[in-house]
């Protein structure tokens, strides 16, 4: 890494690779603090097929289950996001970033270390579980309640999440299973944003929709960000990321490169992966 770019940004590995202290600006309002965070997944029958041969030989061998593999997806991250950041997550497949934003989501338990934050995380899809076989318009109903809007709430709100979803004439009648990906998500999102959350969390939701609803996410996403204490968006698209955020962390092997304002850290990026 070019020093140039080390003095702009911090560099949160340690020399010996472990993550460093977790430093709180006193003069910003905290919102997530991820303190030396491991998630490590547990793969149970990773060893083998499970055929009665296999689990013969585990009984002779006195196995009483299938083998383990241990997938140490998060290997010591330590940050500070702070009220108003648009935090981007960028890195390349299987580098940990969808398993940091579940954890930061409380999805996860982690293995070492800590994540802690203000208010109710809410991870994008999944705190308002859409349902296949249910209209667009129920699902903005449900998705809603489960939300913890009330009733009224809820009805005073369903025009405007139509109206931002822009799906074409009469799908919002139709199951979602008849939905394209890019309609599916782009509910999703306007569901999501019916509400202010003290720390959005957005995994590729924004991937599959155009670049009209693209820029209309952003203005969105900045509405929320005012609301909101943060807002964190995985992308592979760098360029959602460079619309979208003023933060941007990348991660590698479940540790981070780089934590920095976004040009440097996707030029950085940019520069080391030829993406
Ligand atoms: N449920 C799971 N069980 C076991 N291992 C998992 C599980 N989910 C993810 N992993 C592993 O954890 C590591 C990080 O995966 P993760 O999905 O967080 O990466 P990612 O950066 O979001 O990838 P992508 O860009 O492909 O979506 C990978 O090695 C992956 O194989």
């Amino acid at each position: 890494m070019a020093d140039a770019v080390k003095e702009k940004v911090k560099v949160s590995s340690a020399p010996d690779g472990s993550a460093p202290p977790v430093v709180i600006d006193p003069n910003r309002e905290p919102i997530v603090v991820v303190d030396d965070l491991h998630i490590i997944y547990r793969v149970y029958g990773a060893g083998g097929k499970g055929n009665a041969n296999n689990a013969l030989m585990r009984i002779v061998r006195r196995q009483n289950r299938p083998s383990m593999k241990e997938v140490h997806a998060i290997r010591g991250m330590s940050f500070v996001a702070y009220k108003g950041d648009a935090v981007g997550v960028i890195g390349t497949n299987g580098s940990g970033k969808s398993t940091l934003l579940k954890a930061i989501a409380g999805l996860l338990p982690p293995q070492q270390g800590g994540v802690y934050t203000a208010g109710q995380p809410s991870l994008l899809g999944v705190n308002a579980a859409l349902m296949n076989d249910l209209t667009g318009e129920r699902n903005i109903v449900l998705g809603c309640l489960a939300m913890g809007m009330g009733p009224d709430e809820v009805k005073a709100k369903y025009d405007e999440v139509v109206k931002f979803a822009g799906l074409k004439d009469g799908f919002i009648q139709l199951p979602m299973r008849a939905y394209s990906s890019g309609m599916g998500s782009r509910l999703r999102f306007a569901i999501a944003a019916a509400k202010s959350h003290d720390v959005l969390l957005i995994d590729e939701a924004l991937a599959t929709g155009d670049a009209k609803f693209r820029r209309k996410s952003k203005a969105k996403i900045d509405e929320l960000r005012k609301e909101a204490g943060a807002v964190f968006l995985v992308a592979h698209q760098l360029d959602s990321i460079r619309e979208m955020c003023n933060r941007v962390l990348w991660v590698d092997e479940g540790r981070l490169v780089m934590d920095g304002d976004t040009d440097t850290v996707v030029d950085a990026y940019v520069e080391a992966t030829g993406k």
